[in-house]
């Protein structure tokens, strides 16, 4: 069964633009996907649609089901939405953590769905909670930072806290909107192999979005396309060479390849579905990635499937 069904979604905002154009794809269970477009051309508008947060046109062929569920149908959030998105982690480019509060209760935060509401309220979390968010901040690396304030971690540490907060939540498909776009380079090769490593060896759901082909290739096995709304390619990420790109985007494909990139398309490496590794590592060189293994093992999701 698909982790993610997607059929005739179309979304029209106010004012008549057409942001999303009868989108149709599956996502199966354990995939790790890049969502590639130019800017504007629907990246975040799918990611909310799938996350549950706003509502598609009208349309008796719409449908967005998570693990075969319908969250939405016919232009509206069914009566399990809510509960659906309790298995949805959506992780932003502006990480939404708030700066004065601790790393260790940002990442708490993800609890509050599963929690009675008294106590999220009074942040008594107790302390089996509290070893669950301590596990989740080192599954990303960041253990040491649990007491720090939030405000105070660079980016990259931000948007682990922030994949810490959606692992502590129990999700099992992760939405990560644009998560290495305000990040270097550096910074964002370790959240991408953080989201990578999640996916293979946790069998966690991943699609995200990013503006660079090159993390597309070397991080997800597949990649959807958009342009001006409409799925334009899906296949494998090494087939989006930088010809593919200039014939999909004209000029505009410009902004989705680092500068120097060749037609000599390397493998996926990170992730689950894809691991060539003489490829991958042609594309780590590419990249100046360190190919390394990843180191955790995960024991908060494991624990709250
Ligand atoms: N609330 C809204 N009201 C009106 N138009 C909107 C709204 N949200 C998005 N749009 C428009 O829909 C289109 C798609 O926007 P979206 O943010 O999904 O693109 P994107 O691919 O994520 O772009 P970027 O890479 O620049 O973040 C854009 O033209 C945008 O201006």
């Amino acid at each position: 069964m698909a982790a993610i069904s997607i059929q005739g979604l179309s979304k029209t905002f106010p004012g008549g633009y057409r942001a999303l154009d009868d989108v149709c794809f599956d996502v199966g269970s354990g995939e790790m996907i890049a969502l590639i477009g130019a800017s504007g051309s629907g990246k975040s508008t799918l990611i909310r649609h799938i996350a549950g947060l706003v509502q598609a046109d009208r349309s008796e062929l719409c449908c967005v089901a998570i693990g075969g569920e319908p969250m939405q149908q016919d232009g509206r959030l069914t009566p399990r939405a809510k509960a659906l998105r309790r298995h949805i982690g959506v992780i932003f480019q502006q990480f939404n953590l708030v700066s004065r509060l601790s790393v260790m209760t940002n990442v708490l935060v993800g609890m509050l769905g599963s929690i009675p509401a008294w106590r999220g309220t009074l942040g008594l979390f107790t302390r089996q909670e509290k070893l669950l968010a301590m596990q989740a901040l080192a599954r990303v690396g960041i253990e040491g930072k649990a007491r720090a304030r939030a405000g105070t971690l660079s980016g990259g540490q931000q948007q682990r806290a922030a994949i810490a907060r959606a692992l502590i939540q129990g999700a099992r498909v992760l939405l990560a909107d644009e998560p290495i776009a305000s990040l270097d380079p550096s910074s964002a090769r370790r959240v991408m192999e953080t989201l990578a490593s999640l996916n293979r060896e946790d069998g966690m759901t991943v699609i995200v979005s990013l503006h660079q082909v090159e993390y597309a290739r070397m991080y997800c096995p597949r990649t959807i396309a958009l342009k001006a709304g409409e799925v334009v390619f899906d296949g494998a990420s090494t087939d989006l060479t930088a010809a593919r790109l200039r014939e999909i985007y004209g000029d505009a494909s410009e902004e989705l390849i680092l500068p120097g990139l060749t037609d000599a398309a390397p493998a996926p490496a990170g992730a689950r579905a894809g691991a060539g590794a003489p490829a991958g590592q042609a594309a780590a060189a590419a990249l100046a990635v360190p190919m390394r293994p990843a180191r955790h093992t995960l024991e908060v999701a494991a624990g709250r499937t």
